[in-house]
């Protein structure tokens, strides 16, 4: 018997169908985005929607995989796939991650999203890069992931004895790598919230690692449940450090985790990175939430690939499906985040409906994988890609 592919599940909706068992959730992100839409409060879909300026950077990230193609191979055994990764020495199934979402909590109903992405992770052995920003505390969270690793992503505090405890903290609770963000130390201008005032973390959301922490704690006179007020307008005067070069060998001396670095577009901000003992670099935009006019991820992660030699490469930015995760691969990304698409699935069926989605895009990349003939991703990653 031939291993379970993932393109398996294809057969199993064709096989329900016959007897009558439509889906339950939809299998392209088109219709997903709608039906997240229709169901997430408005001020969380604007959050989760919207983007820098006029998002001409976050429809471009988008686009960009319209430009180029993969040329197929024929005739060389891809009947069986394996969709395997080996990162920093940890085994995964697949390439796919979930992105750090710093409001993932506020999308589920039960606003408790961050436990609920957890568990998807457990059933699908696709990690979660848990935001920094969350409605239940990080060791809660990782509580839920399974035999699944699970990464953190850490917003870097002004106070460094409140970052030292939240690497710490992440260590205790089982975190396999540390991911830092670097290009949100600052919010981008987002008019979509601006129009309304619309910003989550500020009204006191999705800041539980900071109201169990005792060194944030010490900050305040009064407990984040009897002043909320204070808790926030404290937390908003240490939540984000506009790092430098030199203060990477300071957070490289609080662990001995993998360290990421989250918003690298640039080769020599990649050897930069190396020189200062980082393990892997994580190309992205942002989904363009941060900066406008800048070029899509995508185009930039060629050059990011070859300077980052045998570093991993992680690569979010526009991915919306298996055949956009495909061309990233073959792009030279070694693993790829999911974004927004996660968070309307998550909206509209929970944990149920996150598992359906990444099944959906693991089915896609395998067949894809299947039949354009390519057995592994090491095969992917070797293929012609050229520009349309
Ligand atoms: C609502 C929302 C919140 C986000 N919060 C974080 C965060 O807390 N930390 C972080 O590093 N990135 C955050 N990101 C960026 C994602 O990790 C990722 O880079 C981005 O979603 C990729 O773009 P895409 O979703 O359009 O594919 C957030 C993205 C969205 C949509
Ligand atoms: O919204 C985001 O993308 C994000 O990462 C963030 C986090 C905290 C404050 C502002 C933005």
């Amino acid at each position: 018997m031939p291993a379970y592919q993932y393109g398996d599940f294809q057969n199993e909706i064709y096989s329900a169908g016959i007897n009558g068992i439509v889906p339950k959730y939809p299998f392209d992100y088109v219709s997903l985005e709608r039906a997240g839409s229709e169901v997430l409060p408005w001020w969380v879909l604007s959050y989760v929607a919207g983007g820098a300026g006029d998002e001409q950077t976050q429809r471009a990230n988008v686009a960009a995989f319209r430009k180029y193609g993969i040329v197929p191979r024929m005739l060389n055994g891809a009947y069986e796939r394996d969709l395997s990764i080996s990162l920093f020495g940890i085994d995964l199934p697949t390439p796919l991650f979930m992105c750090p979402i710093g409001v993932i909590g506020l999308c589920a109903l039960d606003f408790h999203g961050d436990v609920q992405i957890a568990k998807a992770a457990a059933l699908t052995g696709v990690p979660m890069v848990a935001s920094t920003l969350m409605m239940d505390p990080m060791e809660e969270v990782a509580s839920h992931f399974g035999d699944t690793p699970g990464f953190f992503q850490l917003y870097t505090p002004r106070d460094r004895d409140l970052a030292a405890s939240f690497v710490a903290r992440a260590e205790r609770s089982g975190f396999k790598a540390i991911v830092i963000t670097l290009d949100t130390w600052t919010t981008g201008w987002r008019p979509r919230d601006l129009n309304t005032g619309n910003l989550p973390e500020l009204r006191g959301y999705c800041l539980e690692n900071y109201f169990t922490d005792d060194i944030f704690l010490r900050r305040l006179d009064r407990s984040p449940k009897e002043d909320l007020n204070a808790a926030r307008l404290e937390w908003l005067k240490i939540w984000g450090n506009s790092l430098q070069w030199e203060d990477l060998d300071w957070l490289r001396s609080l662990t001995k985790l993998p360290l990421l670095l989250k918003g690298i577009c640039h080769p020599d901000d990649v050897r930069r990175a190396r020189d200062h003992g980082i393990d892997g670099i994580y190309c992205s935009n942002h989904g363009g939430r941060q900066a406008n006019g800048g070029l899509p991820a995508l185009d930039v992660l060629p050059e990011v690939v070859e300077a980052a030699g045998d570093m991993p490469v992680l690569f979010d930015s526009g991915i919306r499906s298996g055949s956009d995760a495909a061309k990233a691969i073959a792009m030279g990304a070694t693993a790829v985040g999911i974004g927004r698409p996660y968070a309307y699935a998550l909206a509209v069926g929970g944990t149920d409906g996150v598992v359906h989605y990444l099944r959906s895009a693991l089915a896609e990349l395998d067949l894809l994988m299947a039949i354009d003939g390519f057995p592994t991703l090491r095969d992917l990653a070797a293929a012609e890609v050229r520009a349309v």
